[in-house]
């Protein structure tokens, strides 16, 4: 990345992050949905979760920025640390756990009234990010540049978020979560409610993205986690048991020589 005099800061942090999980257990009253999961997101790769409905991949990944203890029954047992540091500590705010780590959703959650600009800005208030107004013009240039948006919308800020397409409203989410500077984003199904030509943009995206921020997407599409992820783990929860990772690396080793047949059997797309 090059680095210029500019007056913004970059609208992502620089230095990249690792996100570690240990042990991770999950619970929703007593209903145990993941046994002792442990796994590690490397700095500046794209992870994959792949593996079969119900096996607790979005749970997993709701738990990596502390989004699982908003349900009420919820609770967890384990460590998720960025960069050595764990996100459930105490005296850690919560809000910078959720900044820090950034989620795009299954279905694009622009605010539909708000503009496109503002959109983009939304989360700056949140989390107590004060900018002049030449900084949030930048701010939301640069993010929607690398949201893969700017070209496309750069002439209609002002317009409503909820009049662009549904693509073109999950870069938009992208770009909101880009703007308060995380280091790792979670994107749980990003691409499903999309056709194929923006899930083609949204994976470009995503392949620059990483070179800025750390990337976990859970998929459902084994053409998808091959096209963008480094790194792989296979989820599953056989006969009602808690999910556990079956097998994780490599996501070319993964795919081409897997050591469990279990994998074998669920990349080659013979069950779940
Ligand atoms: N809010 C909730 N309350 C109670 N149980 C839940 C809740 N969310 C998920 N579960 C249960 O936790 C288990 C894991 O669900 P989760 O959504 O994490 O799986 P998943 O692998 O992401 O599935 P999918 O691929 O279908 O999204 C399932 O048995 C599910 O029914």
């Amino acid at each position: 990345m090059t680095l210029t005099a500019d007056r913004t800061e970059p609208a992502v942090t620089p230095s990249l992050a690792e996100l570690d999980a240990h042990d991770i257990s999950a619970w929703f009253g007593d209903h145990k949905v993941l046994d002792r999961v442990s796994l590690t997101m490397p700095a500046g790769q794209v992870s994959a979760l792949i593996g079969p409905s119900g096996c607790g991949k979005s749970t997993f990944l709701r738990i990596l920025n502390r989004m699982h203890e908003l349900v009420p029954s919820a609770s967890l047992a384990g460590e998720v640390q960025l960069d050595g540091v764990d996100i459930y500590d105490p005296s850690r705010k919560l809000i910078d756990a959720r900044r820090q780590i950034g989620m795009v959703f299954q279905k694009p959650n622009p605010f539909p009234a708000m503009s496109i600009y503002e959109n983009v800005i939304a989360g700056l208030k949140l989390t107590g990010m004060r900018k002049s107004r030449d900084e949030k013009d930048a701010l939301v240039e640069e993010c929607l540049t690398k949201g893969g948006l700017w070209k496309e919308v750069k002439d209609r800020l002002r317009a409503p978020g909820g009049g662009l397409s549904g693509g073109q409203q999950q870069r938009l989410c992208i770009a909101r979560s880009l703007a308060v500077k995380p280091r790792v984003l979670l994107m749980d199904e990003p691409c499903s409610a999309l056709d194929p030509t923006s899930t083609r943009v949204i994976e470009e995206t995503m392949l620059e993205l990483v070179n800025d921020v750390t990337i976990v997407i859970v998929t459902h599409n084994m053409q998808q986690a091959q096209r963008v992820s480094q790194k792989c783990a296979f989820f599953l929860a056989s006969h009602g048991t808690p999910g556990v990772i079956v097998e994780h690396g490599d996501t070319e080793a993964m795919f081409g020589d897997p050591q469990d047949p279990r994998t074998f059997d669920y990349v080659n797309g013979r069950f779940g």
